[in-house]
């Protein structure tokens, strides 16, 4: 497997470090080689020994990304048919709630980070072509004198089904945006609609872009998630909106019990019969269980700069959808 180019960068842990880390990638020095200046050195030796988790395995941090890179890559194939498995179809209603809290206005900019095969784009989509759909119709309603010529140009222009709505679904893992491309070409979803290969710590867009940014079962992947939850403010429009679907804390114990036994005695199971892949499977329920709390997460959001941020568990808070706002 060939980890991503960036893959350097994965070692810092602050804005102006990961800047020193990337003046020093183009001029094509590495902080850890003899010719660079000490003090670079010296840092480059802190940050490999500082360590960070990769579900119960404790790694150096540089290391993390690039076994995230080899998880989703091993998995991206089967990806879809191990979550409806896995889950019964439960993730599609989680996905279609994010939707509806969501509720996405016409023209609506939306970055959809950590997308990996498309489904909340897809969601976004069918959503802002139903509303504007049913928004046409009630003008077509209004203006009974048009000729049938001018009906049918205003349904004929693709771009213009969307109410100039567009998502970017950006995703670290070239593999899982393949899959991703190749199921909207077969889905017919073409307008509105950008990949963009890049990293939710370091994201290669300009500042104050969107309108809202999701990102689904992505950020507990994440080696620095205060950084790319600091990418995520920087990206958005001020008004603009950060909402999070992931894996979060169950609070009754009963429940707390099953879900374990289904955790860690199935769901590996499963990844090995279906994806021959239990490793990437132990680490998903893993990383689940090393995932901040509803609260604590609340918290991280805030740190970053977002106001009102809520939440809402789903499923006995096996989910939770954060919400905040850049104002
Ligand atoms: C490598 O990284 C990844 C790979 C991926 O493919 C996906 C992700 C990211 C994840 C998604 C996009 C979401 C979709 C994927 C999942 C939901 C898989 C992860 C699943 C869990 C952590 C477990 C929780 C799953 C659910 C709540 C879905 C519903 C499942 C059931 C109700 C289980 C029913 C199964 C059986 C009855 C089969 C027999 C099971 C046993 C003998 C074991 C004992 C099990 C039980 C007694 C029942 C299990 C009970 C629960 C799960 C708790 C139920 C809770 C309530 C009803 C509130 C990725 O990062
Ligand atoms: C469990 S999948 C979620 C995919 C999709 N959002 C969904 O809900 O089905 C996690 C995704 O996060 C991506 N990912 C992991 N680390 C990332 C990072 N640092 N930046 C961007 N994407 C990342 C993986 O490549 C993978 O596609």
């Amino acid at each position: 497997m060939a980890a991503p180019k960036s893959c350097a960068l994965w070692s810092y842990c602050g804005r102006g470090w990961s800047r020193a880390m990337r003046g020093c990638q183009l001029l094509g020095l590495r902080s850890s080689w003899p010719g660079a200046p000490l003090s670079a050195r010296l840092l480059s030796q802190e940050k490999r020994a500082t360590k960070t988790h990769f579900g119960f395995e404790t790694v150096p941090e540089e290391e993390k990304g690039g076994k995230v890179y080899q998880v989703f890559e091993s998995v991206a194939k089967k990806y879809d048919v191990m979550n409806d498995m896995m889950s019964l179809g439960i993730h599609r209603v989680w996905k279609d709630l994010l939707l509806w809290k969501m509720r996405p206005l016409p023209g609506t900019q939306l970055l959809d980070v950590a997308g990996g095969t498309g489904d909340i784009a897809f969601r976004f989509l069918n959503y802002v072509q139903s509303q504007h759909q049913s928004k046409q119709k009630r003008q077509l309603r209004a203006q009974q004198n048009l000729s049938w010529e001018e009906i049918a140009k205003k349904y004929q222009n693709e771009e213009d089904s969307l109410g100039g709505s567009r998502v970017v679904v950006c995703d670290i893992n070239k593999e899982m945006l393949k899959v991703g491309k190749q199921k909207a070409l077969a889905q017919g979803y073409r307008a509105g609609l950008a990949w963009v290969l890049g990293d939710a710590e370091e994201l290669p867009f300009d500042d104050d872009k969107f309108d809202i940014y999701t990102i689904a079962f992505g950020i507990r992947n994440v080696t620095h998630i205060d950084q790319a939850l600091q990418e995520a403010h920087r990206v958005l429009k001020p008004g603009g909106r950060f909402l999070c679907l992931e894996f979060s804390q169950v609070n009754n114990p009963l429940i707390s019990r099953l879900y374990d036994l289904y955790s860690f005695q199935v769901i590996p199971v499963l990844g090995e019969v279906i994806a021959g892949d239990w490793k990437s499977y132990q680490y998903l329920v893993e990383s689940i269980r090393r995932f901040p709390s509803q609260e604590e997460f609340k918290e991280m959001i805030e740190d970053a700069g977002f106001h009102k941020v809520t939440y809402e568990s789903l499923t006995s808070g096996i989910v939770a959808i954060h919400s905040g706002f850049k104002l």
